[in-house]
């Protein structure tokens, strides 16, 4: 019996009749592919790279099992429709912590159609992407029985601001829910998710790694997806933590050159992880940007803004409010 995912926190949602992805009890995941040559472009991804000999082990493990296609019932109503079979990288938790990050300054490439690239950079421009080389695309974090989970909206999580976004990795590994505007992350479950020799940061190295050399693939558009139960992490049990690569909808050919668009990226996220483990307390940027007013200005005209940066650490100018909400923004 198909039906819509519980847990997806980012892209297009099989919700009010729309086309958008179903689950099963076995632990799939069926992605309906799109009519234009973006479900067949990630169908020919999905197919050279888990047939693809040069792929090491340890990096397949980041992605997830490719079960080939199958026609289904389309959860528009539309029809029979080939989905992409591909392991639900969600099921075996029961309350996964999510968070969708979508990789790249630019998520836009020279192949596309010119509305596209002119669509994507505008969302580049207007979200973190072109200053930190990622946006957060959408999340949901685990509170506990009685507060359930914290999925703010989409639109809101992507016009964060440099500084709010170190916030929100933050508040992924803290006990505290956002929505409680006195209290800082206090960042208690960021050593055994982000740290550790199997945690997030490990993987994402590792992925880090396999981008230095590999010239088969450029991930465009392409996001890590972050999962972790918090009830193993209270429990006292090894973190169940996983990195898994998502959406390759905009895959392009390497031609023997450097991904520098997603290893950049990957660079910067791992950065802010990394000191988030080494110094939760302190500003991630030498430079904390107030809004992203400032951001953009940075973006701009570089020279004139550098009086104006401010060195405040503008975690203080974040707040939520009761219905989860980034206020102040
Ligand atoms: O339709 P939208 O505006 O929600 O845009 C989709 C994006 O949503 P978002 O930017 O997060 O609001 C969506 O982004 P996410 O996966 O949600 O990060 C995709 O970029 C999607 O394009 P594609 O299916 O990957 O080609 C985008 O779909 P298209 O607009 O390209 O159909
Ligand atoms: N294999 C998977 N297992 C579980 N959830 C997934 C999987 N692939 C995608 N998702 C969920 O669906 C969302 C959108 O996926 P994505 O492939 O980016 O779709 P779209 O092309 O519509 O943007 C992700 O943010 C994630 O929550």
């Amino acid at each position: 019996m198909l039906k819509v995912p519980d847990h997806q926190v980012a892209g297009h949602q099989a919700r009010n009749g729309q086309l958008g992805p179903l689950i099963d009890d076995s632990g799939r995941f069926y992605k309906p592919l799109q009519d234009d040559d973006r479900g067949s472009k990630e169908v020919a991804f999905y197919s050279s790279f888990s047939s693809n000999t040069r792929v090491p082990d340890h990096i397949r493990r980041l992605f997830p099992v490719f079960h080939g296609t199958q026609l289904l019932e389309a959860s528009d109503g539309s029809g029979l429709r080939p989905h992409l079979v591909l392991e639900d990288v969600v099921s075996s938790r029961s309350h996964p912590s999510v968070m969708d990050i979508k990789i790249g300054s630019r998520t836009w490439y020279p192949e596309a159609s010119e509305d596209y690239i002119q669509r994507c950079f505008k969302k580049d421009r207007e979200t973190s992407s072109l200053s930190l080389g990622f946006r957060i695309s959408g999340l949901q974090i685990y509170g506990n029985e009685e507060s359930g989970f914290w999925k703010p909206e989409r639109k809101l999580v992507q016009n964060l601001s440099a500084a709010d976004v170190r916030v929100v990795l933050k508040n992924f590994v803290s006990s505290n829910l956002p929505v409680d505007p006195n209290s800082d992350p206090d960042c208690s479950f960021a050593a055994s998710v982000y740290g550790g020799s199997t945690g997030i940061l490990a993987q994402l190295l590792e992925l880090k790694a396999w981008f230095e050399d590999q010239t088969m693939y450029h991930l465009n558009s392409c996001s890590v997806l972050l999962v972790y139960e918090k009830e193993k992490v209270l429990k006292g049990e090894r973190s169940d933590a996983e990195v898994k690569l998502i959406d390759f909808a905009h895959v392009t050919e390497g031609k023997d050159i450097i991904d520098h668009n997603f290893l950049g990226g990957l660079c910067s996220l791992i950065k802010f992880i990394s000191e988030i483990l080494t110094s939760p307390d302190e500003c991630t940027t030498k430079a904390c940007l107030r809004d992203s007013e400032r951001d953009k200005e940075i973006l701009t005209s570089p020279d004139e803004c550098t009086t104006k940066v401010c060195l405040q650490d503008s975690d203080k100018n974040t707040n939520y409010s009761e219905n989860g909400t980034i206020e102040g923004m």
